[in-house]
């Protein structure tokens, strides 16, 4: 099983928010004392964090789809829905972010360096808050928006300062095993080593990182032997060393072809943009040669054979045996005046804590095009706000559809439908093609974006609807009206029976006894 993973697919999906909810306060001898309901909590974002105790990305290999929890619901009594938690994932330090597409997102690099994944939604507003000189106490709140969703690759790129490459049995692994704590597999076959591994060197005061990668073979580029894949690791490296086998029994081969072909397959490979914009070719670097296995004899001779011919091409190098530690010391000592001198040169960027957060759309636009599908015209409104609201929206709900078009109104929408060309009956969409909010522009909606021209609260649709609501005036005038009717019956069954003896229906009429629940 494998226990090293260095790309992954994460898919997220953040909390969504809580709805709001639509309350009205009672209170002793005010049973309607005003809206009093809370908003919903916001939904968990899904967060990258980077964390020292992590070197793999094993763990999203196992678990690729991670959800945050949502916000819960408003209450009544001005109570807010708890936010749902964020839900932080540890990466390990050197974790790239990119788009399904290969662009990448975000370097996080140094311990807490933080990129937000997928944003949890906003919870809605409860209709406290939604109360309006127009709207004194609405009978509607705004549901809470989803949660965002993505998914992104996540790339591991080891951070070393010095990245040891070459053939596969060249001694890598034996090297970084003498000159750090590193133990990683070493045997007498090609491609021991699968996975990078990294050493910690001391050299006197000089403190750096040595990252071992698998061997490289000819065609590796068009993925002979492991390919090109872990290259990556070696991307941050500041210094490359070239470890070439001088014992190899390999009759097509020696020192000089060996570094030809390696360096082939380096230019071959084409590292990332940089933040800064930059690409650096990894044929690009300071490298130094080391010459290995100089303990066996036939080895040292050709070492010395060979030496002249690279110096003659203006690099470093090295005679060393990774068994006997010969020449160690000194090559310790000379990579960490190569790696000072890179740290100079390109300070490494200390980002501890860095949030870095997807890029906030600007709200304030919106754009209406009108299209056409299957031979039919319709209105396609795009814009963060819109979009938003709509799905803010409780379609369930006359009075929340007619917040909606009111927000709208206020906007600009319904002006620059009737700039595109709209006219009543024709589809607007809002939203995106295959999630879209479809309405037929009808004229209630016309006449709507017209009287909503005035200030806020002169909603005609919303007086009409109060008008339809029996005020306290309407309720005293039908209760009177209602006794008077009853009085006068009742009068004509008095005269029937009586025959005269009550006459005059007023009496009965004017009676305090009369109440609604006595009939
Ligand atoms: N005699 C001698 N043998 C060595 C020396 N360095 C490495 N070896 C041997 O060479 C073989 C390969 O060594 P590794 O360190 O695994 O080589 P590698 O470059 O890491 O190989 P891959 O991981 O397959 O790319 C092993 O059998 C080692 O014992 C050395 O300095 N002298
Ligand atoms: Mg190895």
């Amino acid at each position: 099983m494998a226990s090293f993973v260095d790309r992954v697919v994460l898919h997220a999906t953040g909390g969504n928010g809580g709805n709001g909810c639509a309350s009205i306060r009672r209170e002793k001898f005010k049973p309607l004392a005003g809206p009093d309901g809370g908003a919903g909590g916001m939904g968990g974002s899904v967060i990258l964090r980077v964390d020292g105790q992590v070197t793999t990305l094993l763990e999203f290999h196992h678990l690729p789809h991670r959800s945050a929890p949502s916000g819960t619901q408003g209450m009544g009594d001005y109570r807010q829905g708890a936010n749902g938690e964020d839900m932080i994932l540890s990466v390990p330090d050197g974790t790239v972010v990119k788009d399904t597409d290969g662009n990448v997102l975000a370097d996080l690099v140094g311990m807490g360096a933080e990129y937000v994944v997928a944003e949890g939604g906003h919870g809605g507003l409860g209709n406290n808050a939604l109360a309006s000189k127009a709207r004194k106490a609405p009978g509607f709140a705004l549901l809470g928006e989803p949660g965002s969703e993505a998914s992104v690759v996540l790339e591991l790129k080891t951070i070393a300062d010095v990245a040891l490459v070459g053939y596969p049995s060249a001694g890598k692994s034996s090297l970084i095993a003498a000159i750090s704590a590193a133990r990683p597999k070493i045997a007498d076959y090609p491609f021991t080593t699968l996975v990078p591994n990294l050493g910690v060197v001391q050299a006197g005061s000089s403190r750096y990182t040595v990252a071992d990668v698998p061997g490289l073979i000819e065609g590796a580029s068009e993925g002979k032997g492991l390919g090109l894949e872990f290259l990556r690791h070696i991307e941050r490296c500041a210094v490359l060393v070239h470890v070439l086998d001088c014992a190899t029994l390999d009759p097509g081969r020696d020192p000089l072809s060996d570094l030809e072909v390696i360096e082939q397959e380096l230019a071959a490979y084409a590292p990332d943009l940089q933040s800064d914009g930059t690409r650096v070719p990894l044929n690009e670097r300071p490298r130094v040669v080391v010459l290995n296995k100089i303990d066996v004899p036939e080895a040292r001779d050709l070492a010395e054979l060979v030496r002249p011919e690279f110096e003659a091409r203006g690099v470093k190098v090295f005679e060393v045996s990774a068994a006997s530690h010969e020449g160690l010391k000194q090559l310790t000592y000379v990579l960490a005046e190569y790696v000072e001198r890179a740290r100079k040169l390109a300070p490494k960027p200390s980002m501890a804590r860095t949030i870095i957060r997807p890029k906030a759309a600007d709200g304030s636009e919106f754009t209406v095009q009108r299209k056409e599908s299957g031979g039919q015209t319709y209105f396609e409104i795009r814009g963060t706000k819109p979009e938003r609201w709509v799905r803010q929206t409780d379609f369930a709900n006359e009075e929340a559809i007619g917040y909606l078009a009111d927000r709208l109104a206020v906007l600009g929408v319904e002006k620059q439908l009737f700039k595109a060309g709209a006219v009543a009956g024709d589809e607007v969409r809002i939203g995106p093609e295959h999630n879209a909010v479809i309405f037929d522009w009808e004229p209630t909606l016309v006449t709507g974006a017209e009287l909503l021209g005035g200030p806020r609260g002169t909603d005609a649709r919303f007086a009409e609807s109060q008008s339809n609501r029996p005020t306290r005036g309407d309720k005293r005038r039908e209760y009177t009206e209602r006794m008077d009717a009853k009085a006068e019956a009742r009068a004509e069954l008095w005269t029937e029976r009586e025959q005269g003896i009550w006459t005059d229906p007023e009496i009965d009429a004017d009676a305090p006894v009369d109440s609604p629940s006595k009939d």
